[in-house]
Protein backbone atom coordinates (compact mmCIF):
# COMPACT_ATOMS: atom_id res chain seq x y z
CA UNK A 1 0.00 0.00 0.00
CA UNK A 2 1.31 3.58 -0.75
CA UNK A 3 -0.44 6.63 1.09
CA UNK A 4 -0.07 10.05 -0.45
CA UNK A 5 -0.10 13.37 0.00
CA UNK A 6 -0.05 13.07 3.70
CA UNK A 7 0.01 16.35 5.47
CA UNK A 8 1.87 15.58 8.39
CA UNK A 9 3.68 12.01 8.54
CA UNK A 10 4.37 11.55 12.62
CA UNK A 11 7.10 10.26 14.62
CA UNK A 12 9.70 9.67 12.07
CA UNK A 13 12.25 9.16 14.76
CA UNK A 14 15.42 6.83 13.63
CA UNK A 15 14.96 3.04 13.97
CA UNK A 16 17.72 2.92 16.64
CA UNK A 17 15.83 5.49 18.90
CA UNK A 18 14.05 3.03 21.32
CA UNK A 19 13.24 5.58 23.85
CA UNK A 20 12.97 9.33 25.01
CA UNK A 21 13.59 10.79 28.40
CA UNK A 22 13.21 14.02 29.57
CA UNK A 23 13.54 16.90 27.41
CA UNK A 24 14.15 14.45 24.11
CA UNK A 25 10.17 13.83 24.40
CA UNK A 26 9.52 17.18 23.14
CA UNK A 27 11.25 16.36 19.71
CA UNK A 28 8.21 14.91 17.61
CA UNK A 29 9.72 14.40 13.76
CA UNK A 30 6.88 15.01 11.38
CA UNK A 31 7.28 14.91 7.58
CA UNK A 32 5.30 17.15 5.96
CA UNK A 33 3.65 16.58 2.41
CA UNK A 34 4.91 13.19 2.75
CA UNK A 35 4.16 9.60 1.35
CA UNK A 36 4.59 6.39 3.11
CA UNK A 37 5.31 2.74 1.06
CA UNK A 38 4.48 -0.36 3.13
CA UNK A 39 4.89 -4.10 2.17
CA UNK A 40 4.49 -7.25 3.73
CA UNK A 41 2.88 -5.91 6.92
CA UNK A 42 6.31 -3.66 7.60
CA UNK A 43 6.65 0.17 6.57
CA UNK A 44 9.13 0.44 3.51
CA UNK A 45 10.21 3.53 2.76
CA UNK A 46 8.40 7.07 2.78
CA UNK A 47 9.48 10.40 1.49
CA UNK A 48 8.33 14.09 0.65
CA UNK A 49 5.75 13.94 -2.48
CA UNK A 50 8.09 15.57 -4.61
CA UNK A 51 9.57 12.33 -5.56
CA UNK A 52 7.04 9.80 -4.27
CA UNK A 53 7.41 6.47 -6.00
CA UNK A 54 4.05 5.17 -8.82
CA UNK A 55 3.38 1.89 -7.81
CA UNK A 56 1.11 -0.23 -5.76
CA UNK A 57 -2.93 0.46 -4.18
CA UNK A 58 -2.96 3.91 -2.97
CA UNK A 59 -4.58 5.71 -0.11
CA UNK A 60 -4.57 9.71 -0.65
CA UNK A 61 -4.20 11.37 2.84
CA UNK A 62 -4.78 14.97 1.32
CA UNK A 63 -4.98 17.02 4.48
CA UNK A 64 -4.50 14.61 7.41
CA UNK A 65 -1.84 12.93 9.42
CA UNK A 66 -0.40 9.49 9.67
CA UNK A 67 0.85 8.07 13.11
CA UNK A 68 2.44 4.79 14.35
CA UNK A 69 -0.57 3.30 16.26
CA UNK A 70 -0.93 3.98 20.00
CA UNK A 71 0.89 1.94 22.42
CA UNK A 72 -1.44 0.99 25.36
CA UNK A 73 1.29 -0.54 27.85
CA UNK A 74 -0.93 -0.58 30.93
CA UNK A 75 -4.88 -2.61 30.66
CA UNK A 76 -6.91 -4.95 32.58
CA UNK A 77 -9.31 -5.72 30.07
CA UNK A 78 -9.71 -9.30 30.51
CA UNK A 79 -13.18 -9.08 33.45
CA UNK A 80 -16.59 -10.70 33.97
CA UNK A 81 -18.40 -7.50 34.65
CA UNK A 82 -18.51 -3.93 34.43
CA UNK A 83 -18.97 -2.10 38.17
CA UNK A 84 -21.17 1.04 37.78
CA UNK A 85 -22.69 0.69 41.10
CA UNK A 86 -19.42 1.84 42.64
CA UNK A 87 -19.39 4.54 40.27
CA UNK A 88 -22.67 5.66 41.65
CA UNK A 89 -21.20 5.37 45.19
CA UNK A 90 -18.14 7.29 44.23
CA UNK A 91 -20.39 9.90 43.15
CA UNK A 92 -22.22 9.76 46.56
CA UNK A 93 -18.48 10.35 47.90
CA UNK A 94 -17.31 6.84 48.90
CA UNK A 95 -13.60 6.69 48.15
CA UNK A 96 -12.12 4.23 45.64
CA UNK A 97 -10.38 2.86 49.41
CA UNK A 98 -13.79 2.65 51.21
CA UNK A 99 -15.04 0.80 48.67
CA UNK A 100 -12.02 -1.34 48.55
CA UNK A 101 -12.26 -1.87 52.23
CA UNK A 102 -16.12 -2.80 52.24
CA UNK A 103 -15.49 -5.70 49.28
CA UNK A 104 -16.11 -3.59 46.30
CA UNK A 105 -13.18 -3.12 43.97
CA UNK A 106 -11.02 -5.47 43.23
CA UNK A 107 -12.43 -8.44 45.14
CA UNK A 108 -15.57 -7.45 43.51
CA UNK A 109 -14.57 -8.26 40.13
CA UNK A 110 -12.26 -11.51 41.44
CA UNK A 111 -15.59 -13.05 42.71
CA UNK A 112 -17.71 -12.54 39.24
CA UNK A 113 -14.86 -13.43 37.59
CA UNK A 114 -14.51 -16.90 39.19
CA UNK A 115 -17.66 -18.02 38.38
CA UNK A 116 -17.34 -16.99 34.87
CA UNK A 117 -15.89 -19.09 31.71
CA UNK A 118 -12.82 -18.95 29.76
CA UNK A 119 -15.03 -18.58 26.85
CA UNK A 120 -17.48 -15.90 28.49
CA UNK A 121 -14.12 -13.80 29.19
CA UNK A 122 -12.59 -13.85 25.90
CA UNK A 123 -15.94 -12.76 23.99
CA UNK A 124 -16.14 -9.46 25.84
CA UNK A 125 -12.45 -8.90 26.16
CA UNK A 126 -12.63 -9.21 22.42
CA UNK A 127 -15.15 -6.84 22.15
CA UNK A 128 -12.91 -4.57 24.35
CA UNK A 129 -9.91 -4.69 21.97
CA UNK A 130 -11.94 -4.22 19.17
CA UNK A 131 -13.15 -0.91 20.41
CA UNK A 132 -9.12 -0.06 21.63
CA UNK A 133 -8.43 -0.60 17.89
CA UNK A 134 -10.78 1.28 16.60
CA UNK A 135 -9.47 3.90 18.68
CA UNK A 136 -6.02 3.64 17.59
CA UNK A 137 -4.59 1.04 19.76
CA UNK A 138 -2.18 -0.77 17.65
CA UNK A 139 -0.49 -3.21 20.76
CA UNK A 140 -1.73 -3.77 24.08
CA UNK A 141 -0.60 -4.83 27.35
CA UNK A 142 -3.40 -6.80 29.41
CA UNK A 143 -2.70 -8.10 32.88
CA UNK A 144 -4.03 -10.93 35.19
CA UNK A 145 -5.17 -10.09 38.70
CA UNK A 146 -8.96 -10.61 39.21
CA UNK A 147 -8.41 -14.13 39.18
CA UNK A 148 -6.63 -14.50 42.71
CA UNK A 149 -6.93 -18.20 42.47
CA UNK A 150 -4.52 -20.25 41.13
CA UNK A 151 -7.40 -21.57 38.71
CA UNK A 152 -8.56 -18.02 37.56
CA UNK A 153 -5.40 -16.40 37.58
CA UNK A 154 -4.50 -18.99 35.05
CA UNK A 155 -8.13 -18.87 33.00
CA UNK A 156 -7.52 -14.83 33.04
CA UNK A 157 -3.56 -15.51 31.15
CA UNK A 158 -5.09 -18.15 29.42
CA UNK A 159 -7.44 -15.77 27.81
CA UNK A 160 -4.83 -13.03 27.17
CA UNK A 161 -2.85 -15.97 24.99
CA UNK A 162 -6.14 -16.66 23.25
CA UNK A 163 -6.41 -12.92 22.62
CA UNK A 164 -2.25 -13.07 21.25
CA UNK A 165 -3.58 -15.26 18.52
CA UNK A 166 -6.94 -13.98 17.70
CA UNK A 167 -5.74 -10.62 17.16
CA UNK A 168 -3.80 -8.63 14.55
CA UNK A 169 -1.87 -6.37 17.06
CA UNK A 170 1.87 -7.16 19.72
CA UNK A 171 0.16 -8.01 23.17
CA UNK A 172 1.93 -8.85 26.04
CA UNK A 173 0.81 -10.46 29.59
CA UNK A 174 1.41 -9.63 32.73
CA UNK A 175 0.98 -11.56 35.80
CA UNK A 176 -1.12 -9.18 38.57
CA UNK A 177 -2.12 -12.06 41.39
CA UNK A 178 -0.38 -9.63 43.89
CA UNK A 179 -3.61 -7.28 42.92
CA UNK A 180 -4.92 -7.41 46.55
CA UNK A 181 -5.71 -10.40 49.15
CA UNK A 182 -8.47 -12.86 48.93
CA UNK A 183 -10.90 -12.73 51.85
CA UNK A 184 -9.44 -15.47 53.14
CA UNK A 185 -6.22 -14.34 52.98
CA UNK A 186 -6.82 -11.25 54.42
CA UNK A 187 -4.96 -12.05 58.01
CA UNK A 188 -2.59 -14.22 56.53
CA UNK A 189 -0.73 -12.31 54.21
CA UNK A 190 2.01 -14.97 54.09
CA UNK A 191 -0.16 -17.74 53.38
CA UNK A 192 -1.18 -15.71 49.58
CA UNK A 193 1.98 -14.35 48.98
CA UNK A 194 3.04 -18.30 49.06
CA UNK A 195 0.76 -19.45 47.01
CA UNK A 196 1.73 -16.90 44.30
CA UNK A 197 5.16 -18.17 44.79
CA UNK A 198 5.15 -21.79 45.30
CA UNK A 199 1.93 -22.90 42.95
CA UNK A 200 0.81 -19.44 40.94
CA UNK A 201 4.25 -18.63 39.64
CA UNK A 202 5.80 -22.44 38.31
CA UNK A 203 2.28 -22.72 36.49
CA UNK A 204 2.61 -19.53 34.78
CA UNK A 205 6.20 -19.85 33.87
CA UNK A 206 5.45 -23.96 33.03
CA UNK A 207 2.65 -22.73 30.43
CA UNK A 208 4.84 -19.49 29.34
CA UNK A 209 1.66 -17.28 30.88
CA UNK A 210 3.06 -14.31 31.26
CA UNK A 211 5.72 -11.58 29.86
CA UNK A 212 5.77 -9.23 32.95
CA UNK A 213 4.56 -9.47 36.56
CA UNK A 214 2.95 -6.97 38.37
CA UNK A 215 2.38 -6.27 42.19
CA UNK A 216 -0.07 -3.52 43.48
CA UNK A 217 2.39 -2.17 45.73
CA UNK A 218 0.10 0.37 47.99
CA UNK A 219 -1.06 0.88 51.97
CA UNK A 220 -3.68 -1.41 52.17
CA UNK A 221 -2.75 -3.98 49.59
CA UNK A 222 0.84 -5.06 48.86
CA UNK A 223 4.05 -3.70 51.01
CA UNK A 224 7.23 -2.88 49.90
CA UNK A 225 8.93 -6.09 51.49
CA UNK A 226 6.12 -7.79 50.31
CA UNK A 227 6.49 -6.08 46.64
CA UNK A 228 9.91 -7.26 46.64
CA UNK A 229 9.24 -10.78 47.87
CA UNK A 230 7.53 -11.30 45.02
CA UNK A 231 9.48 -9.64 42.62
CA UNK A 232 12.43 -11.91 43.57
CA UNK A 233 10.35 -14.76 43.05
CA UNK A 234 9.53 -13.68 39.88
CA UNK A 235 12.99 -13.02 38.70
CA UNK A 236 14.16 -16.64 39.08
CA UNK A 237 11.90 -17.29 36.46
CA UNK A 238 12.49 -14.69 34.22
CA UNK A 239 9.69 -12.46 34.49
CA UNK A 240 10.42 -8.91 34.87
CA UNK A 241 8.43 -6.32 36.44
CA UNK A 242 6.08 -3.68 35.73
CA UNK A 243 4.47 -2.72 38.64
CA UNK A 244 1.22 -0.58 39.96
CA UNK A 245 3.21 2.28 42.35
CA UNK A 246 2.27 5.32 44.13
CA UNK A 247 -1.13 5.39 43.21
CA UNK A 248 -2.71 6.41 46.30
CA UNK A 249 0.23 7.43 48.43
CA UNK A 250 4.28 7.70 48.24
CA UNK A 251 4.24 4.06 49.10
CA UNK A 252 7.57 3.36 48.43
CA UNK A 253 6.92 1.20 45.25
CA UNK A 254 8.85 4.00 42.80
CA UNK A 255 12.25 2.35 44.89
CA UNK A 256 11.19 -0.66 45.10
CA UNK A 257 10.58 -0.90 41.07
CA UNK A 258 13.73 0.63 40.21
CA UNK A 259 15.73 -1.52 42.25
CA UNK A 260 14.13 -4.94 40.93
CA UNK A 261 15.07 -3.28 37.38
CA UNK A 262 11.28 -2.78 36.27
CA UNK A 263 10.34 -1.67 32.98
CA UNK A 264 8.10 0.89 34.15
CA UNK A 265 6.53 1.59 37.46
CA UNK A 266 2.79 2.66 36.74
CA UNK A 267 0.46 5.07 38.21
CA UNK A 268 2.58 7.28 40.33
CA UNK A 269 -0.05 10.03 41.02
CA UNK A 270 1.34 10.43 44.74
CA UNK A 271 5.77 11.61 43.95
CA UNK A 272 7.86 13.61 45.96
CA UNK A 273 11.54 14.37 45.30
CA UNK A 274 13.04 11.31 46.07
CA UNK A 275 10.85 9.49 43.76
CA UNK A 276 11.60 11.84 40.85
CA UNK A 277 15.88 10.91 41.68
CA UNK A 278 15.16 7.60 42.12
CA UNK A 279 13.29 7.29 38.52
CA UNK A 280 15.89 9.85 37.07
CA UNK A 281 18.98 7.52 38.34
CA UNK A 282 17.83 4.31 36.37
CA UNK A 283 16.16 2.92 33.07
CA UNK A 284 12.29 2.35 34.60
CA UNK A 285 9.95 4.12 32.47
CA UNK A 286 6.95 6.08 34.50
CA UNK A 287 3.83 5.31 33.10
CA UNK A 288 0.99 7.64 33.82
CA UNK A 289 -2.53 6.62 33.69
CA UNK A 290 -4.44 10.47 33.48
CA UNK A 291 -8.01 8.74 32.60
CA UNK A 292 -7.33 7.26 35.94
CA UNK A 293 -6.95 9.88 38.14
CA UNK A 294 -9.67 11.86 35.88
CA UNK A 295 -12.22 9.36 36.91
CA UNK A 296 -10.80 8.56 40.44
CA UNK A 297 -10.89 12.33 41.36
CA UNK A 298 -7.42 11.65 42.21
CA UNK A 299 -4.53 13.89 41.76
CA UNK A 300 -2.87 13.98 38.44
CA UNK A 301 0.84 12.90 38.07
CA UNK A 302 3.38 15.31 38.32
CA UNK A 303 4.60 15.03 34.57
CA UNK A 304 6.55 18.02 34.24
CA UNK A 305 8.89 17.09 37.51
CA UNK A 306 9.32 13.67 35.80
CA UNK A 307 10.00 15.62 32.53
CA UNK A 308 12.46 17.76 34.58
CA UNK A 309 14.04 15.37 36.03
CA UNK A 310 14.80 13.43 32.52
CA UNK A 311 12.50 10.52 33.45
CA UNK A 312 11.14 8.55 30.26
CA UNK A 313 7.47 8.89 30.41
CA UNK A 314 4.88 6.48 28.78
CA UNK A 315 1.31 7.06 28.78
CA UNK A 316 -1.28 4.44 28.89
CA UNK A 317 -5.15 3.81 29.56
CA UNK A 318 -5.36 1.59 33.10
CA UNK A 319 -8.97 0.03 30.98
CA UNK A 320 -10.62 -1.74 33.86
CA UNK A 321 -13.62 -1.92 35.41
CA UNK A 322 -12.65 -0.14 38.95
CA UNK A 323 -10.63 2.92 38.02
CA UNK A 324 -10.61 3.20 34.21
CA UNK A 325 -13.59 2.03 32.59
CA UNK A 326 -11.92 3.54 29.05
CA UNK A 327 -9.61 2.39 26.73
CA UNK A 328 -9.84 5.40 24.59
CA UNK A 329 -5.78 6.46 24.40
CA UNK A 330 -6.68 9.85 22.45
CA UNK A 331 -8.59 10.65 25.85
CA UNK A 332 -5.51 10.10 27.47
CA UNK A 333 -3.48 12.27 25.26
CA UNK A 334 -6.09 14.98 25.53
CA UNK A 335 -6.11 14.61 28.94
CA UNK A 336 -1.93 14.89 29.03
CA UNK A 337 -1.88 18.03 27.66
CA UNK A 338 -4.49 19.63 29.55
CA UNK A 339 -3.95 18.50 33.30
CA UNK A 340 -0.56 17.17 33.19
CA UNK A 341 0.77 19.80 31.10
CA UNK A 342 2.24 17.60 28.51
CA UNK A 343 3.09 19.27 25.07
CA UNK A 344 1.13 17.68 21.94
CA UNK A 345 4.63 16.36 20.91
CA UNK A 346 5.33 15.16 24.41
CA UNK A 347 1.81 13.18 24.97
CA UNK A 348 2.03 11.87 21.36
CA UNK A 349 6.06 10.49 21.93
CA UNK A 350 4.80 8.90 25.52
CA UNK A 351 1.86 6.77 24.07
CA UNK A 352 3.61 6.03 20.63
CA UNK A 353 7.29 4.90 21.15
CA UNK A 354 7.66 5.57 24.61
CA UNK A 355 4.77 2.92 25.36
CA UNK A 356 6.14 0.88 23.16
CA UNK A 357 8.98 0.65 25.26
CA UNK A 358 7.42 0.34 28.56
CA UNK A 359 6.74 -2.89 26.74
CA UNK A 360 9.87 -3.84 25.22
CA UNK A 361 8.30 -3.42 21.42
CA UNK A 362 10.13 -0.05 20.42
CA UNK A 363 12.33 -1.79 18.09
CA UNK A 364 9.52 -3.20 16.11
CA UNK A 365 6.55 -0.43 17.12
CA UNK A 366 5.79 2.97 18.04
CA UNK A 367 7.64 5.38 15.67
CA UNK A 368 7.48 5.62 11.56
CA UNK A 369 11.01 3.95 10.63
CA UNK A 370 11.79 1.36 7.99
CA UNK A 371 11.27 -2.27 8.83
CA UNK A 372 8.51 -1.17 11.72
CA UNK A 373 5.80 -3.09 12.02
CA UNK A 374 2.93 -0.89 9.77
CA UNK A 375 0.47 -0.15 12.44
CA UNK A 376 -0.80 2.93 12.06
CA UNK A 377 -3.86 5.39 11.67
CA UNK A 378 -4.24 8.26 9.66
CA UNK A 379 -6.41 10.94 10.69
CA UNK A 380 -9.80 12.94 9.10
CA UNK A 381 -8.54 16.37 7.50
CA UNK A 382 -6.89 18.45 10.55
CA UNK A 383 -5.41 21.80 10.93
CA UNK A 384 -2.24 21.13 12.77
CA UNK A 385 -1.13 17.93 14.89
CA UNK A 386 -1.86 19.77 18.39
CA UNK A 387 -5.80 19.54 17.12
CA UNK A 388 -5.86 15.99 18.28
CA UNK A 389 -5.85 16.44 21.27
CA UNK A 390 -7.29 19.79 21.64
CA UNK A 391 -10.87 18.39 20.15
CA UNK A 392 -10.72 16.12 23.35
CA UNK A 393 -13.85 13.45 23.36
CA UNK A 394 -14.21 13.50 19.66
CA UNK A 395 -12.64 11.17 17.32
CA UNK A 396 -10.01 12.66 14.82
CA UNK A 397 -9.27 9.04 13.32
CA UNK A 398 -10.16 8.17 10.15
CA UNK A 399 -8.72 4.76 9.28
CA UNK A 400 -7.02 2.37 10.49
CA UNK A 401 -3.92 0.08 9.46
CA UNK A 402 -2.54 -3.10 10.73
CA UNK A 403 0.03 -4.93 9.58
CA UNK A 404 0.19 -3.26 6.26
CA UNK A 405 -3.69 -3.83 5.82
CA UNK A 406 -6.90 -1.40 6.08
CA UNK A 407 -8.76 -2.58 9.53
CA UNK A 408 -12.28 -3.63 9.36
CA UNK A 409 -13.04 -4.86 12.23
N1 LIG B 1 -4.81 -0.04 41.25
C1 LIG B 1 -4.94 -1.19 40.99
N2 LIG B 1 -5.55 -1.72 39.93
C2 LIG B 1 -6.39 -1.03 39.02
C3 LIG B 1 -7.76 -0.88 39.53
C4 LIG B 1 -8.38 -2.14 39.75
C5 LIG B 1 -9.84 -2.09 40.10
O1 LIG B 1 -10.31 -1.18 40.81
O2 LIG B 1 -10.50 -3.02 39.65
C6 LIG B 1 -5.77 0.29 38.62
O3 LIG B 1 -4.70 0.24 38.04
O4 LIG B 1 -6.31 1.37 38.86
ZN1 LIG C 1 -3.77 -0.84 36.61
Amino acid sequence: MLIINIKGLVGMHPKETLVLRGSEMANLPILENAWLLLENGLIKDFGLMDNCPSEKETLNAEGKFVFPSWCDSHTHIVFAASREEEFVMKIAGKTYEDIATAGGGILNSAHKLQKATENELFESASLRLKDMIRQGTGAVEIKSGYGLTVESELKMLRVIQRLKSAFPIPIKATFLAAHTYPAEYKNNHHGYINLIINEMLPAVAEEKLADYIDVFCEKGFFSVAETDEILSAAAKYGLKPKIHANQLSVSGGAQIGVKNNAISVDHLEETDAEVLAILASGNTIATLLPSCSFYLNIPFANARGLLNANVAVALATDYNPGSTPSGNMNFVVSLACIKLKMLPEEAINASTLNGAAAMEMSHEMGSIAIGKKANLFMTKAMPSLAFLPYSFGQSQIETIILNGEIYNG
